[in-house]
């Protein structure tokens, strides 16, 4: 199986479960990994023969931008869900990661894999 990837996707949205949280805005940071098959586009340099991660990264900032999600968990979820169904990716292993939200941690956040390889 070969893998396109999305690394530290930056994207700011409500979320969070704390009063003062559903009034702001938070970055969220992404690792996305996705399950394909690349050898068509490498022979052809067609990029209509691969899973374009332009098409994802637009995809995921407007849904994330749109969003009002409590918990990480449920973000993930939903993004693991879209990915697979809007992209036909088999396999999916993602991180959702909250730079701002413990001043001490560089990062908190989730890793979830669904799917099955190819
Ligand atoms: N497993 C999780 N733990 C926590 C979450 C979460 O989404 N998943 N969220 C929070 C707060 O919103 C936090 O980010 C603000 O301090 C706490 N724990």
């Amino acid at each position: 199986m070969d893998i396109v990837y999305i690394r530290s996707l930056q994207v700011e949205t409500v979320i969070g479960i704390y009063d003062w949280e559903r009034e702001i805005r938070q970055v969220v940071s992404l690792d996305v990994e996705m399950g394909t098959d690349i050898r068509q586009a490498a022979l052809t340099e067609d990029i209509e023969s691969t899973l374009n991660y332009k098409s994802v990264c637009d995809r995921l900032i407007a849904f994330i931008q749109g969003s009002e999600f409590l918990l990480v968990e449920t973000m993930a979820e939903e993004i693991a869900t879209l990915v697979m169904q809007e992209f036909s990716v088999p396999w999916i292993r993602l991180r959702v990661g909250k730079p701002g939200a413990i001043p001490e941690a560089a990062e908190v956040g989730v890793v979830i894999e669904r799917g099955n390889p190819l």
